[in-house]
């Protein structure tokens, strides 16, 4: 499979809940339907229609139709807020909705069925609870710190009765007392951001109405973001948060190819999105298992790695991650909780089995089963492990020792043993049981079958009779399973599934 073929197929796509993942917005047919929004759709020299994306009136007038025609939702939001893009945002709904119903930690036994979630900084558009009540019928509590965001949401809220029960705006007050000191022993919460949000023009650009110098160790000072904000007795599944991703404006005005909006409020933090979702990983240490869930957006590679090792710091027992497609930037999910795993998860001990398979359906048609098969070994051997590709009989035999097997799995679960101080001692996936890895190697042969065009069967064979660690085997083809159906199948490249995923016991 050449290099560029690869890197497609590898790509992230749109969630396959997402109503948009089959069929993107459709311009001409708005345009047909809306005459607010017909005069900002254009035709392109290959006659497909267009917008023009720098243009906020041309995104802001698409997001308003988008609601309004494919969810029901009456919305606006002033001049220069930030305009969410309506099938990026629903991605972020489906993730929760994967999380939420994974088996990974119990479902908790509170009274009511109905899911209830908390929108950090939910801004003018209050586009997440709006989506989440839309969707799924989640009940929000949708919090900002500035007024018009807070106006403007409750708007939102209010023009669409047949959800608005469901949505309860809260303010976060400047001066809420969140419990928190920062370094040098002064109240956290001592700013006093601009009423409408906006920084007064006379000021320099990069400045923010958290006008404060940035610490040099990029702790975050702002208003309360959970703590002091969640009231006692409060119980809710999960929180989620599209956090102020910048330190400066010009960081924010990077991306000239289009125009949501967003003003300083909305996108600039001392400390940016590390130093914001630091607060939330503190403030969710504090209010422990308050959330099932804990979940942000992280804009940067770099701070998803960073922030992964402080959550393993703090003691949370699962760590999520995902990428999100957003046009041409990448973004990511990260998901912590603090609730035990389910115990069901690692049975104690399981009789592996020498014969494993799975079939891989709905590969795009370009893919054959070389592909797969060339894959299937640059999967391993990414890993260290030693392979063998035989093109005529369509197998790779590969051979694996304890540190290859470890990472493969790495990303996976990792198991820490109390008794030993927190160590992480084993690495497994998340549906394997419990095994020791000696030290000798595993040696398995992995054929590939194609069917009809757009599938094939994938089978691995155990080659020197039990597996000398039991779980480990059926773990790793999992695993290929996974990393197979994120590379070739389009429907379930921006599943939950092919999020990686780590889990801790305590
Ligand atoms: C990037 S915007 C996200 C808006 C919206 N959720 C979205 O996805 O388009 C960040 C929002 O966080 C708000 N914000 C900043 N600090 C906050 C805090 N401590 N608590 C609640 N909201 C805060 C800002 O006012 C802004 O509306």
């Amino acid at each position: 499979m050449g290099r560029k073929r690869r890197r497609e197929a590898e790509r992230p796509t749109i969630h396959p809940k997402n109503k948009y993942s089959e069929n993107p917005p459709d311009f001409a047919l708005l345009a047909s339907l809306y005459p607010s929004f017909e005069p900002f759709v254009f035709y392109s020299r290959d006659g497909r229609p267009r917008i023009q994306w720098t243009d906020f009136n041309a995104t802001r007038e698409l997001t308003r139709v988008l609601l309004l025609h494919d969810h029901g939702i009456s919305w606006w939001i002033p001049d220069g807020q930030l305009c969410p893009t309506v099938p990026n945002r629903s991605n972020y709904i489906h993730w929760i909705e994967d999380l939420l119903s994974t088996d990974i930690i119990p479902k908790t036994c509170t009274n009511s069925d109905k899911v209830r979630g908390f929108d950090i900084g939910t801004g003018a558009n209050c586009i997440y609870p709006l989506l989440g009540a839309s969707l799924q019928g989640w009940s929000f509590v949708g919090s900002d710190a500035t007024d018009v965001a807070l106006e403007w949401a409750e708007k939102n809220v209010k023009n669409n009765p047949h959800i608005s029960e469901l949505i309860e705006i809260r303010k976060v007050e400047s001066c809420q007392s969140s419990g928190k000191e920062s370094h040098n022993g002064e109240s956290a919460c001592e700013i006093n951001l601009d009423s409408s949000g906006h920084v007064d023009e006379a000021e320099p650009s990069s400045s923010s109405p958290f006008d404060l110098p940035i610490d040099a160790n990029n702790i975050y000072h702002g208003p309360p973001v959970l703590l002091g904000v969640v009231k006692d007795g409060e119980q809710f599944d999960f929180c989620m948060c599209n956090p102020p991703f910048f330190e400066t404006m010009e960081e924010a005005g990077l991306n000239p190819k289009t125009s949501c909006g967003g003003t300083p409020a909305e996108m600039v933090c001392p400390g940016g999105e590390k130093a914001f979702i630091t607060r939330i990983i503190e403030d969710s240490v504090a209010l422990n298992q308050t959330f099932r869930w804990y979940t942000s957006m992280v804009g940067r590679k770099l701070n998803l790695k960073i922030l992964k090792t402080k959550l393993w710091e703090v003691g949370v027992t699962v760590v999520k991650t995902t990428e999100f497609v957003q046009g041409q930037t990448c973004r990511w999910g990260l998901a912590w909780t603090f609730v035990p795993p389910a115990r069901n998860i690692i049975s104690p001990c399981v009789t592996e089995k020498k014969n494993l398979s799975f079939m891989l359906e709905g590969v795009q048609r370009q893919f054959s089963a070389i592909d797969v098969l060339h894959s299937v070994e640059s999967f391993f051997h990414s890993a260290g492990a030693s392979c063998k590709l035989n093109s005529a009989s369509f197998t790779v035999d590969i051979t694996a020792s304890k540190d290859h097997c470890n990472a493969i799995l790495k990303n996976e679960v990792n198991v820490v043993d109390e008794a030993a101080g927190g160590k992480h001692l084993q690495e497994m996936s998340s549906s394997s049981s419990c095994f020791h890895v000696p030290l000798n190697s595993l040696s398995f042969r992995v054929s590939v079958f194609q069917q009809i065009p757009g599938t094939l069967l994938v089978k691995g064979s155990l080659q020197h009779g039990d597996s000398p660690f039991p779980g480990l085997f059926s773990s790793i083809f999992q695993q290929l399973e996974a990393d197979l159906s994120y590379k070739f199948r389009q429907s379930t490249a921006a599943s939950g599934e092919s999020g990686l995923i780590s889990i801790r016991y305590g």
